[in-house]
């Protein structure tokens, strides 16, 4: 069974047909890419995906459970996490609280433990005492994918976790990802990173689905390659 099913996804703002008749499946342990040019509505998606967004029409299934009318803090009961861009760091608080933050929301009953572990993960441990506003954007942006992680979500989805990162740093990145004990959907513009770690890839256009498959499919569809692949984001 699927972890995620959506089916007939629509979300329209006015005239714009930001996400417009989406089928989106996840399976489980998967690392899923989505990809497409800017204002395909990637991030529309997401956001109906985690429920920061209202469905206008459609259907969300989690782990075989109706969460199309869930709010996004029930959706991360559910163990679905969305590391946000980087403003959800909070830069007055320790490394440690940001994540004991998330920790606690779980309902852990070892916070230290639970934090120190997610830290852990990352490569981010020695730092716990830092102020997170004092970390390098690099490190900054680890610091989400901890705070993702304490949530121990089933579904962790992140949104464009490498860019501003370095090269060393997107090395490290992928290694992380490959390391992940969780269903992982993916949104980046860097197709060197999407050709190496995911497993699948939904390619977006106008709200719809363009095509969907292995990378190998992705890079031999003419009609991905034609509206993606030869754009802009072909050399990101
Ligand atoms: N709140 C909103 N109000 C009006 N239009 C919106 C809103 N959010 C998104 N849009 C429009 O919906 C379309 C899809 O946007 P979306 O941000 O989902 O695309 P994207 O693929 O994530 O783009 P990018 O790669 O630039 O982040 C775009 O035309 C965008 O201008």
């Amino acid at each position: 069974m699927s972890l995620l099913e959506a089916r007939g996804l629509i979300c329209h703002f006015g005239g714009v047909k930001a996400i417009d008749g989406v089928d989106f499946d996840l399976e489980p342990g998967e690392v899923h890419a989505l990809i497409g040019s800017n204002g395909a509505g990637k991030s529309t998606l997401v956001g109906l995906l985690s429920g920061r967004i209202p469905v206008q029409a459609g259907s969300i299934r989690f782990d075989g459970r109706d969460i199309t009318r869930l709010p996004a803090h029930a959706r991360v009961a559910c163990g679905i996490a969305y590391a946000f861009q980087i403003t959800s760091v909070f830069p007055r608080l320790s490394v440690f609280d940001n994540v004991a933050l998330a920790v606690q929301r779980t309902g852990a009953r070892d916070l230290r433990a639970g934090t120190m572990a997610a830290l852990d993960r990352v490569g981010l441990a020695a730092l716990a005492d830092r102020l997170a506003g004092a970390l390098s954007y690099g490190h900054q942006r680890l610091l989400e994918i901890a705070m993702g992680l304490a949530l121990a979500p089933r579904l962790l989805i992140l949104d464009e976790p490498t860019q501003g990162l370095a090269a060393a740093e997107i090395d490290s990145f992928k290694a992380l990802v490959r390391s992940l004990p969780a269903t992982i959907l993916l949104i980046e513009h860097n197709m060197e990173v999407v050709m190496d770690l995911a497993g699948r890839i939904t390619v977006l256009g106008n709200g719809r689905v363009l095509a969907r498959g292995t990378p190998a499919e992705i890079r031999a569809n003419p009609v991905v390659q034609a509206a993606y692949l030869g754009g802009r984001d072909a050399d990101a």
